[in-house]
């Protein structure tokens, strides 16, 4: 197994009125990780700590097997950071303002130019580069705003909700980039939301926190067992019932969820469901759009809990 990419322990963070994070215990492998929480669970809290930005309370951690309290500047040297706030200069370009952070990392002029291009060509902005900041889109500012966060080759970007305040379509868009900087560009990601559904499409790791406890950590895959059920939708009159009625009379146990049909397992049937699904459409003159299994969603964790 590869060395982990963050690890903490008993990590705590007590602002006083609040606990922020209470002994938390986690252990970050390489790849993009969701961490999923709703508003106040802690999730910036972290984020902040394992940049050196925030002191915890207690406990202790480390960043790409560095040591928080002893290697700080260092960590920062190897992290990427997409802040939640807005926090761009509204008079800057996008490309002088990620130079500039290029050459706060170190890079000098004009290798700073050059991957300041090359970043905001990656992240959609390459037409734009030269407008101020200010008149921007939500969008194209989260986009700078990840192109900061990676001009310097970091190992580790740490992206806190990146898709905030943005439509579906560019949501949409920020999660197809996450994903790009994630597996095409072999940097760990740490990236937080609190919609729940939106990670598991791009992280391979999730860790769920709930008022600063570690609620659940495991493989994104985990999450989507599958139930057993299958979901069946149909197109023509009366469609759902008619289908419905077909199904329950041929033993399947079978009921309506939304515009679908949730079809339970039916262990005494002798012939294979999905035959049956289609037969029976054939047969009742409906178009069959889709069958598919039916998967646990990250949603469900938190309704079990
Ligand atoms: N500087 C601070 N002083 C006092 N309380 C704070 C401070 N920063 C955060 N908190 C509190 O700590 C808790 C955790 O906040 P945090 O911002 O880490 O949560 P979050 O999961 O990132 O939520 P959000 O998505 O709303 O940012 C909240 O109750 C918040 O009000």
């Amino acid at each position: 197994m590869q060395p982990g990419v963050i690890q903490t322990a008993g990590l705590t963070k007590d602002y006083g009125a609040v606990l922020a994070l209470d002994d938390l215990t986690i252990d970050i492998a390489p790849g993009i990780t969701g961490l999923v929480g709703a508003n106040g669970a802690g999730k910036s809290t972290l984020i902040k700590i394992l940049l050196g930005l925030v002191a915890p309370t207690s406990g202790t951690a480390s960043v790409l097997g560095l040591d928080l309290a002893a290697d700080a500047p260092a960590i920062r040297a190897r992290v990427g950071y997409l802040p939640e706030h807005d926090c761009l200069p509204p008079d800057v370009s996008a490309s002088d303002f990620v130079v500039h952070l290029g050459m706060m990392s170190g890079l000098p002029r004009v290798a700073a130019r050059e991957r300041a291009a090359e970043v905001l060509r990656h992240v959609g902005l390459a037409e734009e580069r030269y407008r101020p900041m200010g008149g921007y889109s939500t969008g194209m500012k989260q986009r700078a705003k990840l192109a900061q966060a990676i001009v310097h080759d970091p190992r580790l970007v740490l992206l806190d909700e990146p898709t905030n305040g943005l439509d579906p379509a560019a949501r949409d868009d920020m999660l197809g980039l996450v994903q790009r900087v994630g597996h095409d560009f072999g940097i760990s990601v740490l990236v937080t939301s609190h919609l729940l559904g939106e990670l598991e499409r791009v992280s391979d790791h999730v860790v769920i926190l709930d008022s600063g406890r570690l609620l659940r950590a495991s493989e994104t895959s985990e999450f989507l067992d599958v139930t057993g059920t299958l979901l069946v939708e149909v197109l023509g009159d009366d469609a759902q019932a008619r289908m419905g009625q077909a199904l329950l009379a041929a033993g399947v146990p079978v009921q309506r969820r939304g515009g679908l049909l949730a079809l339970e397992p039916a262990p005494d049937l002798t012939v294979d469901v999905h035959d049956l699904v289609r037969d029976t459409a054939l047969e009742l003159g409906l178009g069959l759009v889709r069958i598919q299994a039916d998967h646990r969603r990250i949603e469900d964790v938190f309704a079990d809990a």
